[in-house]
């Protein structure tokens, strides 16, 4: 579940009364999602998303992930769309948080995608990463090597809990990261967290990417290998090529990969593996019994990366 900040109804109301948006008739909190509070609303004129930023979202990032949204959708990617006030402001305060209403995209979340599926995210991520092109503001990423080291300093500690005999080979691992990352390939705005959950089909048909809050400016090509983390592994925890092949040809039909980028896409893997099992890990550890939010696993992520760690070339993954 995702609604950390409760809200009433006067409030709400008073909320809605600064943008043309009509008159509220129904919210409801929507129990998906990690970082935020996210509400369903109904207004006298169209369906809503109402965001309230959390603890974790730092405020002066607003202006980069709201902007980026505007700038992809002029641009012609399918995403939500930030819905101004009267005074022209994207974000207000609700509850004692910052918050803003976005447009309502249709379509859902697929739980068993399969290849032709990848195949579309593979042309969404390219196209997306075509239309962030020109967008001015900047925003490094906070969870790249540095906030890596960062976060392990902080679990560390009680990482035994999770798998005994952890800390040397994530140490290990950083260590042979930071040598051999790449830093001089093709770079611009990445959404950073493109997973199932994050990407709408309506039917067969990719219908439009939401949740930009990792969004940053990083190499492209760490992007795909996030994607290729996220959707091409099955539950049983083994490497699916045919759904890699598909998301890379369906990457390439838009944006070819240079031959630069698909060496580097092993270790590019291994990273964005060891991003994410880090702050699962981190969640894992941290988050308090009861606490109304799923914990979602940091061994599967461990898992992928022991797979990237033994491939020897780009053309397991599917690549041609
Ligand atoms: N623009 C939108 N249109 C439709 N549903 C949305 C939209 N934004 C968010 N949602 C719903 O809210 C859920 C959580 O949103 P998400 O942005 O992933 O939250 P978080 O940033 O907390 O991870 C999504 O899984 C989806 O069901
Ligand atoms: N995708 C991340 C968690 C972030 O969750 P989201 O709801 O913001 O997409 C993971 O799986 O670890």
């Amino acid at each position: 579940m995702a609604v950390y900040t409760d809200i009433s109804e006067d409030d709400l109301k008073h909320f809605i009364a600064a943008y043309d948006a009509g008159e509220l008739l129904s919210y409801k909190g929507i129990a998906e999602g990690v970082e935020n509070s996210n509400f369903l609303l109904h207004t006298t004129k169209f369906p809503l998303i109402l965001t309230l930023y959390e603890k974790r979202v730092d405020r002066n990032d607003l202006p980069f992930f709201l902007g980026l949204m505007q700038h992809l959708a002029a641009r012609g990617l399918s995403c939500p769309l930030p819905l101004p006030r009267r005074d022209g402001a994207l974000l207000g305060e609700l509850s004692g948080r910052p918050a803003a209403l976005i447009s309502f995209l249709e379509g859902m979340w697929l739980r068993k995608p399969e290849a032709k599926h990848c195949r579309e995210v593979g042309k969404a991520l390219a196209a997306m990463h075509l239309a962030g092109e020109g967008f001015e503001i900047r925003r490094p990423n906070a969870l790249s090597l540095a906030g890596w080291r960062e976060l392990w300093d902080k679990s560390e500690a009680r990482a035994d809990e999770v798998e005994k005999g952890l800390s040397a080979e994530i140490r290990g691992e950083m260590a042979d990261l930071e040598a051999h990352w790449s830093k001089d390939l093709p770079a611009g705005v990445i959404h950073a967290d493109l997973f199932p959950d994050n990407v709408f089909f309506i039917g067969d048909q990719l219908s439009g990417l939401i949740d930009f809050y990792f969004a940053c400016n990083d190499l492209l090509a760490y992007d795909v290998s996030i994607c290729l983390n996220a959707w091409c592994f099955e539950k049983d925890g083994s490497y699916n090529i045919t759904k890699g092949k598909a998301l890379i040809e369906g990457y390439q039909s838009v944006r070819p990969l240079s031959a630069r980028e698909m060496e580097a896409l092993p270790v590019l893997a291994r990273g964005s593996a060891l991003r994410f099992f880090l702050t699962r890990l981190y969640d894992w550890l941290t988050t308090p019994a009861g606490a109304l939010v799923v914990k979602k696993d940091p061994l599967e992520y461990l898992r992928k990366l022991r797979f990237h760690r033994q491939i020897r070339s780009t053309s397991e993954y599917g690549a041609l």
